[in-house]
């Protein structure tokens, strides 16, 4: 059995300060033999000195590009736009499957290079469920800045912060008033982090999933004063809130958090906006009568860069240490394929599957 080379990247994005696998695990990998490089990264939230001390080799920032052809290079987010070819295995969200900008020309990198890209979004067991994912504090996220600004309290720029910090302004203060709130989506990852903080800020939600929209009551939905919008939506349905819901009077709707966060896409349960919101400016306000505010922030985790680092690295871990040709990682292997025969995309023979 070839040992497997894992090269832990840094990220290009400043903001991005999490990573797929935390020292902890880092030395849970080499415990079992596997070779495992660390990119130096002033911004991640681990110092590269938890790594050595797990066993790790630290190299500069960027070096994958030489890293050896065997090596699986690790990452979460976008590569840099440099080299043209990529040669390496790719773990990382290549978010190139459903036809988004750059698909096409990321995929092409690829095939020019004979490398692969192995997309955490599709890491599934047979069941098609995730193995890994971010969504539990993504809801999180969600919910607790729906709060804090429902209460008057959101500042900004956002920053990424620790959850004890958070929940310490979550907690209901004096003079605090009640308010209705609903979880849509809420028996998901995201669904279930969303309850949890609107427990720790002492509101009860209403929470809906598949059963409760199938015959939606949306003047039910507008009567809750917070809504936070946590559905992996698949096939179009009829949208949760529509343009002329906003203009309604008798609207009780304050705050929209939208966790989904797929504006422009056919599959949008809430196309009223366009774009979505930024740390600098976390908050739009949709319609000023009655108020809407809406939260649409498409990088909810990287808010909590440890705790959500923490989980998500506990789930990839066993994916890693059982980094076998089938299985869940074949599976990524055809998904690639696919997605570059759908794309037009030509590989080269790279005899690598
Ligand atoms: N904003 C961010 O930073 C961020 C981060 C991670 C994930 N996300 C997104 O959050 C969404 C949810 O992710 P997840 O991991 O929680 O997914 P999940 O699959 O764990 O949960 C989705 C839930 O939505 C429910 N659902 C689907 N269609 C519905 C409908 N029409 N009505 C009611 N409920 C419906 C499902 O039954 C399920 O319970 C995804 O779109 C994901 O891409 C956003």
């Amino acid at each position: 059995m070839t040992t497997l080379h894992l090269w832990l990247r840094h990220e290009v994005r400043s903001t991005e300060r999490r990573t797929p696998i935390v020292p902890h695990d880092a030395r849970r990998l080499v415990a079992d033999g596997a070779e495992l490089t660390v990119e130096e990264s002033p911004q991640r939230i681990f110092p590269a000195e938890e790594y050595e001390a797990a066993g790790a080799r630290i190299v500069p920032a960027g070096s994958w590009v030489s890293a050896p052809r065997d090596a699986v290079v690790l990452g979460l987010k976008e590569l840099p736009d440099e080299p043209a070819e990529l040669i390496h295995r790719h773990i990382f969200f290549g978010h190139a499957y459903k036809r988004q900008p750059g698909a096409a020309d990321l995929l092409r990198r690829f095939a020019a290079g004979g490398g692969a890209l192995l997309d955490l979004e599709y890491l599934v067991d047979d069941q098609g469920r995730r193995l890994a994912a971010f969504g539990f504090w993504a809801g999180y996220l969600g919910a607790a800045l729906a709060v804090l600004q429902h209460r008057g309290r959101l500042t900004a720029p956002l920053r990424p912060t620790d959850k004890g910090e958070l929940d310490e302004t979550l907690v209901r203060a004096p003079g605090d008033e009640d308010f209705t709130a609903l979880v849509v989506g809420a028996l998901g990852r995201s669904g279930r982090g969303a309850r949890i903080a609107f427990t720790t800020a002492g509101v009860d939600p209403t929470c809906w999933d598949l059963a409760e929209t199938r015959d939606l009551d949306r003047r039910a939905l507008l009567d809750h004063e917070v809504m936070v919008n946590c559905v992996l939506a698949t096939t179009p349905v009829p949208p949760f809130v529509r343009d002329e819901d906003l203009d309604d009077p008798a609207r009780r709707l304050r705050t929209l958090s939208d966790v989904t966060c797929d504006v422009g896409s056919p599959l949008n349960v809430l196309p009223v906006y366009d774009r979505t919101t930024e740390w600098t400016d976390p908050v739009r306000r949709l319609r000023k009568e009655p108020p809407l505010d809406l939260i649409a922030i498409d990088n909810l985790p990287s808010l909590l860069p440890r705790e959500s680092s923490d989980d998500f690295s506990a789930a990839l871990l066993p994916q890693l240490l059982d980094f076998a040709v089938g299985g869940p990682w074949g599976r990524c292997l055809d998904r690639f394929h696919q997605a570059c025969r759908e794309l037009g995309v030509t590989e080269e023979e790279s005899g690598r599957d």
